[in-house]
Order: C-alpha cells, then sequence, then structure tokens
C-alpha cells in the first residue's frame, strides 16, 4: 500500500542578482514508498538528494510537482495541517548533535516533543521516555546527562526516541548513521530496521555508501544531477 508518491518533482534555485542563474537542483523527480518499506537514494554529491527529502517534509517550497501522503496532495498544505504532517513524517540527520539543545539534559530533550505535541498527560510523562529509551536501547543512567557527555551513537539514539515520541509514519535518513564508527553504523541499522518491523514505519534511505543502501533498502533510486537515472 502507497503511502508516499511524489511526482515530477522540482526544485530550482535561482543565483547572482543580474546574470541569474538557475540551479536544477531537483529537475523531475518520481517514485512512491510503500508503507513498511524503504527506498534508498543514492548519487553524488550535489545530486539534489537532500534536496528531496527536505521538498518531500515541506520544509521547502517545490518549483512543480506533486506530493501525496497517505492519499492526500501535501505539495500546498499551510497552517495546522502542516503542523500535523511535522509529526507523521520525520528527518535524521548526519550530526544528531545538531538536533540537540547542549544545555537541556537528554531527559528534556526526549520530553520536549511531548509537551510541545500535548502527546501524554504529566502523570504519563516519566513512563512515556522510559518506555522510548528502552525501545531504543538506551540505559536510564544518560537521562540526566547532556549531550556532549554521550558518544555519537548513543546521540543518535536519543534522537531516535525523540522523533518517536511523535508516532512518525515516514522517516527520511540523510546520511544517519554516516559519521559513525562500522559497528555502531550497523546498531543504529539494526535499530531502525527493527522500528520498521515494530511500527511499520517508512524509509528515505539517503547515503553515499551503496553497500549500506543494498542491506537496508528494499529499492535503490540513483540521482545524478536532479534526477533520477537507475533504478536498483
Ligand atoms: N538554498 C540553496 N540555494 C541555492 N542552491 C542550492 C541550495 N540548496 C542546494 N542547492 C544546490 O542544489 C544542488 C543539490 O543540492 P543537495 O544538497 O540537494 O545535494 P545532495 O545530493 O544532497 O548533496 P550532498 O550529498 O553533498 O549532501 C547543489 O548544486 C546545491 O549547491
Amino acid at each position: 500500500m502507497t503511502l508516499l508518491s511524489v511526482e515530477n518533482l522540482k526544485k530550482y534555485y535561482y543565483s547572482g542578482v543580474f546574470n541569474k542563474k538557475e540551479i536544477r537542483a531537483v529537475d523531475g523527480v518520481d517514485f512512491e514508498i510503500n508503507k513498511g518499506r524503504t527506498l534508498g537514494l543514492v548519487g553524488s554529491s550535489g545530486c539534489g538528494k537532500t534536496t528531496v527529502a527536505r521538498t518531500i517534509l515541506r520544509l521547502i517550497e517545490p518549483t512543480e510537482g506533486r506530493i501525496v501522503f497517505e492519499k492526500k496532495d501535501i505539495t500546498k498544505l499551510r497552517g495546522r495541517g502542516l503542523k500535523s504532517l511535522g509529526c507523521e513524517m520525520q528527518i535524521i540527520f548526519q550530526n544528531p548533535e545538531s538536533s540537540l539543545n547542549p544545555r537541556m539534559r537528554i531527559y528534556d530533550a526526549i520530553l520536549e516533543p511531548l509537551r510541545i505535541h500535548k502527546l501524554c498527560s504529566a502523570d504519563e510523562e516519566n513512563e512515556k521516555i522510559l518506555k522510548l529509551i528502552e525501545i531504543v536501547n538506551l540505559n536510564e543512567e544518560l537521562l540526566f546527562r547532556y549531550p556532549h557527555e554521550l558518544s555519537g551513537g548513543q546521540l543518535q539514539r536519543v534522537v531516535i526516541a525523540r522523533i518517536l515520541s511523535l508516532n512518525p509514519k515516514f522517516i527520511v535518513a540523510d546520511e544517519a548513521t554516516s559519521m559513525l564508527d562500522p559497528l555502531v553504523q550497523a546498531q543504529i541499522l539494526n535499530l531502525l530496521k527493527d522500528l520498521q518491523i515494530k511500527f511499520g514505519i517508512s524509509y528515505l534511505f539517503i547515503s553515499h555508501d551503496m553497500d549500506v543502501v543494498e542491506w537496508m533498502c528494499d529499492e535503490i533510486a540513483i540521482m545524478d544531477k536532479g534526477k533520477i537515472v537507475d533504478w536498483k
């Protein structure tokens, strides 16, 4: 069953004041992702992978095309609709520290989205946080530490716990494990796969590492100069 479909997606940038130069970052991309499946997006640096992801998540406006999520056209969604879409579609970046406030203890970092989106009552907060860290295999002792006191792998688990609190249906992993050493990378990838099985999450998995993509993904789209040029 299709969760997300992207039709003729384009994102052009314009640079220069006098001699306007057109940059076709994404130039007519089509794909579908089914529920509980993973699509890999690979290609050389600058081919448009991150732009595809940010456009789908409505973090940037597409120049042209249509994005359909759960049978709903979300291309022009605004206001409250866009806010609730923000829970269902999430992104994990390469550097977990960029997603976490350095002055906020881990406990509060996981609590923050629960409070912002009013996802549980005050009485349920503690239990919910303990449940989330159990799901991502994070030790309870780490809850009262600050981000700089955790390793890259532990931080990525915190980021995943925060995201999971929102019950997402779709997650973009944008080079999410490429800064981690191979053993930790394998652990995080296994965690993402487990979460997919448990919660039926769909992923758009962006990476330079073809071995990782082949292991992680059901289907792979290869991008070049803003277009999908091959499928695997
Ligand atoms: N805000 C912007 N303004 C102008 N050009 C941009 C902007 N964002 C991206 N681009 C350009 O769009 C193209 C695609 O960039 P994008 O970051 O999507 O590529 P990528 O495949 O994700 O690269 P990488 O693997 O290095 O992250 C590049 O030529 C980039 O310079």
